[in-house]
């Protein structure tokens, strides 16, 4: 592909995320969030990692503000730790909580930076889990609570506003895998949960409509989205794919563009676990409250075929020859163009954002002080084509946050996985920008390569 020029205006970001980057945990009132829960359990995270230091975001924000400044991005995707603003879930208000996040915008509007604010990156207030957590449809109203101060607060500056990031992550990842917090094994649970993100999403997205700060703002949500493929044209496969993209894909983005769950998962869910809760006037409220834009976090393709037992769950994932990253992802950036298009297609939503795409690697090579990471390069260069495929074939993709602004707490890999254009020393909390950040600053400047 020779030079491509992305549209004007296009949005060159990155992102990061509250739990993952500020540390601080126990500073300026902030109250406990499931992970830090979660991390301190023993055996929970790799090596025993917390998020009680991370990158010392909270402390170094100006700092890391001025770096993303001399790297020129145009946009920041940050979350806000709900437990800072309210340290038991509701009531009592945290001002030191708000005052950090006021201090990050200014200083982000003072850098030409344009804000993206998500609500809700998974460190819900362990005062809410206490009582049921997400299984708790108060929990919804809470949380729009919440969004609705974060808007009063910030919606005269914040004009992009995310409610939640991966909701399938916090649903089954948290509640039926085990492997984030809170780290429950019930797949039941899991589906009623999406029930109440979902119905928080959109009080939050009502809220936001009711705020007055909505004057040229636009609010959306985040969804992890998976392309999935069969390994054979096989129909046993193809069902494979169907509920594969069923569970992952189309559970979330149905309701949200369509006002209504996928029927084959719907009834697969309430015959298998008696699951969702959908109360009358529920599925309404979702459907009446659209977004103005879809953010899509990007990694990778599944690949799947008819797998051993039976049932329309029976799901077997191939993993073809190949590329992979440090996560064991396949790199796989067509599945980018084939997932925007489809969204396009079948969607018709009408803006989009990549507000994450990325890749771990080993980040071991050192020439000149720098982090000579070819491997990341390569891989945001060939997504950043599939994306640019997208926008020439009629997406309406309005701009792309690389995950990660810096390396951080990656969750259950703790700090050994790096998703940063940024290398962090975690001895020192030194950053120093990698050839990829170099590399993207030169994007931003050309709009373009
Ligand atoms: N794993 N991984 C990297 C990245 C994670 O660090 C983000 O917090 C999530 O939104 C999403 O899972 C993607």
């Amino acid at each position: 592909m020779g030079k491509i020029t992305f549209p004007k205006d296009f949005i060159w970001g990155a992102a990061t995320a509250s739990y993952q980057i500020e540390g601080a945990v126990n500073q300026d009132g902030r109250g406990e969030s499931i992970w830090d829960r979660f991390s301190h359990t023993p055996g929970k995270v790799l090596n025993g990692d917390t998020g009680d230091v991370a990158c010392d975001h909270y402390n170094r924000y100006k700092e890391d503000v001025q770096l993303m400044k001399e790297l020129g991005l145009k946009g920041y995707r940050f979350s806000v730790a709900w437990p800072r603003i309210y340290p038991q879930g509701k009531g009592q208000v945290n001002q030191k909580g708000l005052d950090f996040y006021n201090s990050l915008v200014d200083e982000l509007l003072k850098a030409g930076i344009e804000p993206i604010v998500t609500l809700y990156h998974w460190d819900l207030p362990q005062a809410l889990q206490d009582i049921g957590g997400w299984d708790n449809r108060d929990v919804t109203d809470y949380f729009a609570d919440y969004a609705f101060k974060m808007y009063d607060v910030l919606g005269d500056r914040v004009k992009k506003w995310i409610t939640h990031n991966e909701p399938w992550v916090v649903a089954f990842v948290g509640n039926a895998f085990g492997e984030h917090a809170p780290g429950y094994k019930d797949f039941a649970l899991a589906v009623r949960i999406t029930h109440h993100l979902l119905l928080s999403h959109a009080k939050a997205v009502q809220a936001y409509r009711q705020s007055g700060n909505d004057d040229g703002g636009q609010i959306g949500i985040t969804l992890n989205l998976t392309p999935v493929y069969p390994d054979s044209d096989s129909p046993e496969d193809s069902e494979a794919v169907q509920f594969q993209d069923g569970f992952q894909n189309r559970w979330f983005l149905d309701p949200v563009f369509k006002g209504a769950y996928p029927e084959d998962i719907l009834e697969f869910y309430q015959e298998k676990y008696n699951a969702p809760v959908i109360r009358p006037g529920d599925m309404e409220l979702i459907a009446d409250n659209h977004i103005d834009f879809l953010g899509i976090n990007y990694y990778t393709r599944a690949v799947v075929k008819k797998g051993r037992e039976s049932g329309f769950d029976s799901v077997e994932h191939v993993h073809p020859e190949g590329k992979y990253t440090e996560m064991g992802w396949e790199v796989y950036p067509e599945g980018l163009y084939d997932l925007l298009m489809r969204i396009h297609r079948d969607y018709n939503a009408p803006n989009i954002y990549i507000t994450e795409n990325g890749a771990a690697f080993k980040d071991d090579k050192v020439v000149d002080g720098i982090v000579d990471d070819q491997d990341r390069l390569e891989y945001l260069k060939s997504h950043f084509e599939a994306a640019y495929r997208a926008i020439q074939d009629g997406v309406n993709l309005k701009g792309y946050y690389v995950w990660s602004f810096m390396d951080n707490f990656e969750w259950a890999y703790g700090y050994s996985k790096r998703f940063g254009i940024v290398y962090v020393d975690y001895e020192t909390l030194k950053r120093t920008p990698k050839k990829s950040a170099l590399w993207y600053r030169d994007v931003i400047a050309d709009n373009g390569f």
